[in-house]
């Protein structure tokens, strides 16, 4: 192993994973700190973690074994990825865990690059931007467990950091690699360990991709991995095998937990064609709605690819989260997509998409995935994954945010076929 990363949840594992596969290294995404070896054939590991929104101590526990696992596989550089919209709270958890790591691994700068282009994430002087509006007018700050309401990524992270954090403007990266890198140099002679670093291209990142060639320790969303496979393949150390993902065959299902404004459009969409399930947070909790239920409602429909969701608009959740609790909702729903997903697996489903990072932990934990092969890309941000473990399913995991409208049929097309 070369690049070993740690994600700090399982849509955003697979969309680094995506990154790197394309960017022709070997690579495999594992979920959770695997007991025994990687394959000798893999040239980037990313351990998946369900880390963002647990407490601050459990996630820097976590991803510092993540760490030592990725270290002892040889990787030579971590890269600690987050979501592209920053997801977290003024307490943590990236803050808290990037200093964690760079204590670890003995950094002196890190950059933060939260960047990701093709999904319309750009910072400018530190201020990150969804699609041209700045994260706290995205959207973002409605949701249910990170909402961000401060697009100032540096001041952000400094609620949730022990020591400063720098900044390297716009004015500097469109200098390329070696103003970049002195920059980084002159942070780190200040004592910043962390520096915000601006981009707003593909060609930004991977200018800033080539000034970290080397640097210990990489944070970011899954654009600041563009740049990497080309400091590995320089020094002759990709083997160009590329991943070994096969199609799957039989029934497929959706299941999407995720509240985002696009994963509502998402499906709206799907269910204007196929039939759809809504799982209400009152109904799950109070047991009107159980997975047998849901269950049954798939299989009778099975041919059709349903749809199960609780995708419901902020008011909504907001009105469920003060009924029953924030972190008791969001249990209740995980919990139940989890419990459906391995009843479906178990059922012959072949082929199931999920929508939202936590829902989909939630339901790769439950199906009790080792590991995945990174298949093609389906949208920006999400490829086709083949699973390993006691059920060999193939999935895609759709960050909420991520995907055209109908992402969802491209994704079932692209698992494989009935
Ligand atoms: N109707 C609802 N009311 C309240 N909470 C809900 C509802 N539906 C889902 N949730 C919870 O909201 C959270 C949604 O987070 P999830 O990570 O799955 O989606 P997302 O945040 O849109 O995706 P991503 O993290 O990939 O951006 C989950 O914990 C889920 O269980
Ligand atoms: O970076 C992103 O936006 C995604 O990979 C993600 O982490 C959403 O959960």
């Amino acid at each position: 192993m070369l690049l070993g990363c740690i994600a700090d949840d399982f849509t955003g594992a697979s969309d680094l994973a995506n990154t790197l596969a394309k960017g022709g290294m070997a690579t495999m995404q594992f979920v959770g700190v695997p007991d025994g070896a990687a394959p000798a054939s893999c040239e980037a590991g990313v351990v998946a973690l369900k880390s963002r929104t647990i407490p601050v101590a459990e996630a820097v526990r976590q991803s510092l074994a993540a760490c030592e696992w990725l270290l002892s596989q040889g990787a030579t550089q971590i890269l600690f990825k987050y979501c592209s919209t920053f997801d977290s709270t003024k307490e943590g958890n990236i803050g808290p865990v990037a200093e964690a790591l760079i204590a670890r691994l003995g950094a002196d700068v890190a950059v933060v690059c939260p960047v990701f282009p093709a999904t319309g994430r750009t910072l400018f002087n530190g201020h990150l931007f969804v699609n041209g509006v700045l994260l706290n007018e995205s959207g973002m700050q409605n949701h249910p467990l990170t909402p961000m309401t401060d697009p100032d990524i540096r001041r952000w992270l400094r609620h949730q950091t022990r020591g400063e954090v720098g900044l390297v403007p716009f004015s500097t990266v469109r200098q390329g690699a070696e103003a970049i890198r002195a920059a980084l140099g002159a942070e780190a002679a200040a004592g910043r360990r962390l520096a915000v670093v601006d981009a707003v291209g593909d060609d930004d990142l991977v200018a800033i991709g080539a000034a970290i060639d080397g640097a210990k320790l990489v944070t970011g969303g899954s654009g600041i991995a563009l740049g990497l496979p080309a400091n590995f393949r320089r020094r002759g150390l990709l083997s160009g095998n590329g991943t070994s993902f096969t199609p799957g065959h039989g029934p497929a299902a959706v299941l999407s937990g995720s509240c985002s404004n696009q994963s509502r459009a998402q499906v709206k969409a799907y269910t204007a064609k196929h039939p759809g399930l809504a799982v209400m947070p009152d109904d799950v909790m109070s047991g009107a709605m159980t997975v047998d239920q849901a269950f049954d409602h798939v299989m009778s429909r099975i041919g059709h690819a349903p749809m199960v969701y609780s995708s419901a608009d902020p008011a909504e959740v907001k009105a469920a989260q003060e009924r029953h609790g924030k972190d008791r909702v969001a249990e209740a729903i995980e919990g139940f997509f989890g419990e459906l997903a391995v009843r479906l697996a178990d059922a012959g489903i072949a082929r199931l998409v999920v929508g939202g990072g936590e829902t989909s932990g939630a339901v790769v934990t439950a199906l009790e995935v080792e590991c995945f092969h990174i298949g093609p890309e389906i949208d920006p941000g999400v490829p086709a994954l083949a699973a390993e473990g006691p059920r060999p399913i193939r999935l895609a995991l759709k960050s909420g945010n991520f995907g055209a409208i109908d992402f969802y049929d491209k994704a079932l097309a692209a698992l494989g076929d009935a």
